[in-house]
């Protein structure tokens, strides 16, 4: 099943059919919405704006653990999440679409995984997203003919102020090509979750780096969106159409990503922990 975090400027899915929103219940908290539940052609999609209806929760506050966690309980398997970011390289040019592959997470007022005191997991990160589900992303953008990039590295910051000419520069020094203040901890966590994660990062704005643009300006950047919120739903819509009706296995193991992960024994874990991570780790814990 798949599933659509839509970042700002996509708060629904137009083209999903027979589609309704509905509140679905995490014991990690409020999730930013109700989720919309549909069909594209016999697919099952799950959308969930990641702001809320109306841009509702900061980058800081939104409620990453629940999100993912509503998405793991609708039974979804390959999440895609669309994203506005900076653009830290000259040739992304603003309208450009993504394909991020790395991650460095600088984000430091959020909690990062569902584990913790009573039920210890590591899991790899050594590769965020899930090839194959980025494979079908590509296709689905050359199919749409629409600009875009395959591979390269977001940078996480925690914002919701935008970075400062010297952290810019910085994060281009360390060969960071676009930047955002979402994608972490949702990915981590996706992960922990065990679901196929893949990012489509569409570029708003050159950041503050870049001498003939000047200084990030949300204006600028809500006239990029609004411009090209629709090629970024219909690129969603070519991977829901094209994307395989029975969830692919992940090439490095995203989805299961738990199996020798956890490291509390059984007899020290905590029960109330336990019971949080009925549908996150259902897969392990309930065999
Ligand atoms: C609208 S500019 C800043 C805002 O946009 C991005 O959000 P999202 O990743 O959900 O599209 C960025 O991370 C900031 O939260
Ligand atoms: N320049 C930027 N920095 C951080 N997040 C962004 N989202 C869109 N543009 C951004």
């Amino acid at each position: 099943m798949l599933g659509v975090i839509g970042g700002s400027g996509i708060y629904d899915l137009p083209g999903l059919e027979n589609a309704e929103w509905k509140t679905v219940e995490s014991p990690w908290g409020t999730p930013s919405d109700q989720v919309r539940i549909g069909e594209v052609d016999g697919l099952k999609v799950v959308f969930l704006p990641r702001h809320g209806r109306g841009h509702v929760y900061s980058p800081t506050d939104i409620n990453y653990h629940a999100n993912i966690d509503v998405m793991k309980r609708c039974g979804v398997t390959d999440l895609v999440s669309v994203s506005a970011c900076g653009s830290l390289k000259e040739e992304l040019a603003p309208g450009t679409f993504v394909l991020v592959e790395q991650f460095i997470d600088r984000t430091f007022a959020r909690p990062k995984s569902y584990f913790g005191n009573g039920c210890v997991a590591h899991v790899s990160m050594a590769y965020p997203v899930s090839p194959r589900l980025i494979d079908h992303v590509e296709a689905a953008a050359r199919a749409e003919t629409l600009a875009y990039r395959r591979g390269g590295t977001y940078l996480a910051m925690e914002g919701p102020q935008f970075s400062s000419l010297a952290e810019s520069h910085m994060y281009r020094s360390w060969g960071c090509d676009v930047i955002g203040m979402t994608n972490m901890p949702e990915a981590k966590l996706a992960r922990e979750a065990e679901i196929c994660y893949a990012t489509i990062a569409m570029v708003t704005d050159y950041d503050s780096w870049h001498p003939e643009h000047g200084e990030v300006d949300i204006q600028a950047i809500i006239k990029v969106l609004n411009d090209n919120a629709h090629n970024a739903q219909r690129l969603v819509a070519r991977l829901a159409r094209d994307l395989p009706r029975e969830h692919e296995p992940c090439p490095i193991g995203s989805d299961t990503a738990l199996e020798y992960a956890l490291m509390t024994a059984p007899d020290k874990r905590d029960p109330a922990l336990m019971a949080k991570l009925d549908a996150v780790a259902g897969r392990i814990l309930n065999r």
